[in-house]
């Protein structure tokens, strides 16, 4: 005999809300809703200890303007950043401040559009040149993570959203903006490529080699543009969980507003921004080139319940089409390669379209266990 069937009782849930803008927008929320609480404070937190510790400052203008022997001090200084730390802050870059600012007054705009007209930036695909969403990977993900976002590419090719935010009509704010965030992506790339020239110069790779070996005049650039709006239980969810970023170098603008952490010797630091400096981690790539010597770092980007934190990631990387493997200066008998060579894109798609899981995106490349 066929089972009784049973009324279908249980009630429809509405749908999730499309962005934590959004959710934060509609209510006055009291507490967390379940999917984006990631966390039992009372058996998961503060088993690695979150102390404060001066991360390491680099000042660019001797890199670039100093004495001979005031770059090399530097260039030494950069080199045990990477090993010592895999990060640190930048400062005298020559970035103009209005710069700085205008980039994030006009993501501010941008995360203030109506769910409508930010949905018209939803990506498809990972690779999508612009691509607006929440938390890191929806289709993979079983938790929410605290924060929305826009990435855009914006080298080889430069993409800009078009539609400018609720001044549609005004092709001024438009070009303002477009005009606002190729200048930024300009910038930040030089300063990019002024620090990869230092840091090869600390492993003792020629900047020829490398700048040919990475395909680096057609690098591959990505602005990644990150939302925390404040969060009512900020101890139940996370910003960003434990992650290393694909590239070489993620160069980190940030509003004034604390949440980065950066893990060093089993314990997480607090990242707190200088005013007009912008902070420099290591990325997979730099890992994989410089064969296991810097190491990318772990990071995270915990939340707040009074202020919105903004952050601009410009992310500077091998051009998409490259293989990329450890250089071979760097070895030996005693440094066997560490990693396999894989495409470039091929990387960032992989990490783009799993969860955000520490350096678990490395694991397809390496070529002994950890
Ligand atoms: O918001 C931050 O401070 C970090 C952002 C980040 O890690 C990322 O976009 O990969
Ligand atoms: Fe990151």
């Amino acid at each position: 005999m066929a089972p009784p069937t049973l009324p279908n009782t249980a009630p429809i849930p509405s749908p999730p809300p499309s962005s934590v803008k959004e959710l934060t927008n509609s209510t006055s929320l009291g507490s967390v809703p379940p999917q984006y609480a990631i966390r039992n404070p009372e058996t998961t937190m503060d088993i690695e200890p979150i102390i404060e510790e001066e991360i390491p400052t680099v000042d660019f203008s001797l890199l670039t303007e100093g004495t001979p022997e005031q770059r090399s001090q530097v260039v030494r200084h950069l080199g045990k950043a990477c090993e010592e730390w895999g990060c640190f802050m930048v400062v005298n870059h020559g970035i103009p401040e209005r710069l700085m600012e205008a980039m994030l007054i006009s993501l501010k705009e941008f995360f203030d559009q109506t769910e409508e007209e930010k949905g018209e930036y939803t990506g498809k695909h990972v690779m999508d040149p612009i691509r607006c969403g929440t938390s890191f990977n929806l289709t993979v993900e079983d938790v929410r993570y605290w924060r929305d976002y826009l990435k855009v590419f914006v080298h080889p090719i430069f993409y800009s959203p078009a539609k400018p935010p609720r001044f549609r009509l005004f092709r001024l704010w438009a070009s303002w903006l477009r005009e606002t965030s190729k200048e930024y992506a300009e910038s930040t790339r030089a300063m990019g490529m002024e620090l990869l020239r230092g840091i090869w110069e600390s492993l003792g790779l020629e900047e020829d080699d490398m700048t040919k070996a990475l395909d680096l005049h057609s690098c591959f650039q990505i602005l990644v543009c990150n939302i925390y709006p404040p969060c009512p239980q900020p101890e139940l969810a996370i910003g960003l969980p434990a992650h290393s970023d694909h590239g070489l170098l993620t160069i980190l603008l940030q509003n004034g507003v604390s949440g980065l952490q950066v893990k060093r010797r089993g314990s997480w630091v607090r990242v707190e921004p200088l005013p007009n400096s912008f902070l420099v981690n290591t990325g997979d790539h730099m890992e994989i080139v410089s064969n296991g010597r810097y190491k990318s770092v772990l990071h995270r980007a915990e939340v707040n319940s009074q202020s919105t934190r903004l952050s601009i990631a410009s992310v500077v990387a091998p051009s998409l089409d490259t293989i990329v493997e450890p250089a071979s200066q760097l070895v030996s008998d005693e440094h066997p390669m560490m990693f396999r060579g894989m495409r470039y894109g091929e990387y960032v798609e992989h990490q783009q379209a799993n969860r955000l899981k520490t350096k678990s995106a490395m694991d397809p490349v390496r070529l002994h266990a950890k």
